[in-house]
């Protein structure tokens, strides 16, 4: 059977693989988007063939990065809400599931920053690690509900996607003073709240975000500085719940040193691992859209909003 992807999905799973679309909701949202172009690209002449097609996109689309939940999450969504027996209204029917998908996303987004900005008061300093747009809706609302923030914001390596943050708290005017990630411990005296985004939430309430954060975490509780955790409910792993363990993406060496200075030190191992797994007991807070939870009770409302699910649905049976 021709299970054709359309060049446009293999566009953007290639962005995704190369970090040109990145952090974790907008992977989602671009993952669901491309499986809407999928679904209006396809000349499929049966509902076999156009289930067959949309579940090769999928899979192309899944094997660009392991760890960030909300993308299998995406994938999900749009196969469990898509239905008929004609190509039509398979079509249509995933066609608006993802307009609703991405309709959610962006509301749950809003949603979810109302919340956090509560944690945080007027006049407080805020450390972030990395750049969350979860975490910076938390940011956002604070200031639209008037109060003053400063930031303290670590580079963090090896990406320095810390610039992105700073660069999007400077256009809102929140003055930042921007370290580098060995820093963080001696600055966490001048700070009222950590502020993180995750990749993926396990069923125990551990927390899956940019390498650096348990370390940041740890420090934290030890100076008595609160850290939360901003996440949608799409970076819940469903799989933690039967036993899985989140796939921590190990990326290039390229990125930690360059091949002159390489030659130059010798033979040696490096290694890049671009995730970590903070343990609940070191997180305050997981601020999601349906409120804020304490990290241990957070399984209660992944029972809630997945029941049984499988880890790869568009593996299922159709
Ligand atoms: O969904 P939002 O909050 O935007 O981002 C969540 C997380 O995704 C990013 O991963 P990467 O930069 O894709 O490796 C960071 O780890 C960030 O904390």
């Amino acid at each position: 059977m021709d299970t054709e992807v359309a060049p446009a999905v293999e566009a953007v799973a290639a962005d995704i693989a190369e970090m040109e679309i990145r952090g974790a909701a907008t992977i989602a949202d671009a993952a669901a988007d491309a499986l809407a172009t999928q679904a209006t690209a396809s000349d499929a002449e049966t509902a076999e063939q156009f289930r067959a097609e949309m579940h090769a996109a999928a899979g192309v689309l899944y094997d660009t990065r392991p760890t960030a939940v909300s993308l299998p999450n995406a994938l999900r969504f749009v196969f469990q809400s898509m239905e008929g027996t004609t190509v039509e209204s398979l079509r249509q029917s995933a066609v608006d599931a993802v307009e609703q998908f991405r309709d959610q996303l962006d509301r749950a987004q809003d949603d979810l920053g109302e919340i956090g900005a509560n944690r945080l008061r007027d006049g407080d300093t805020v450390m972030t690690h990395c750049h969350s747009t979860d975490a910076l809706a938390c940011i956002e609302a604070a200031l639209d509900q008037g109060k003053e923030l400063s930031a303290v914001v670590k580079e963090t390596r090896p990406r320095n996607q810390g610039h992105i943050t700073a660069e999007q708290l400077r256009e809102w005017d929140v003055p930042v003073t921007l370290i580098v990630d060995s820093a963080a411990r001696r600055y966490l005296d001048e700070v009222d709240h950590v502020l993180v985004g995750a990749d993926a939430v396990a069923a125990d309430g551990s927390v899956v975000n940019k390498i650096g954060t348990s370390g940041l975490a740890v420090s934290a509780r030890e100076r008595g500085v609160p850290i939360m955790t901003a996440a949608q409910t799409i970076k819940l792993h469903p799989g933690t719940m039967t036993g899985h363990t989140v796939e921590i993406e190990m990326r290039d060496e390229a990125e930690i040193i360059g091949p002159a200075e390489r030659d130059e030190i010798g033979d040696i191992a490096v290694e890049n691992p671009a995730f970590d797994v903070t343990p609940p007991r070191y997180m305050d807070a997981i601020v999601t859209e349906r409120g804020q939870f304490p990290p241990e009770s957070i399984v209660t409302l992944m029972r809630e909003l997945f029941g049984e699910t499988s880890a790869r649905p568009w593996e299922d049976p159709v």
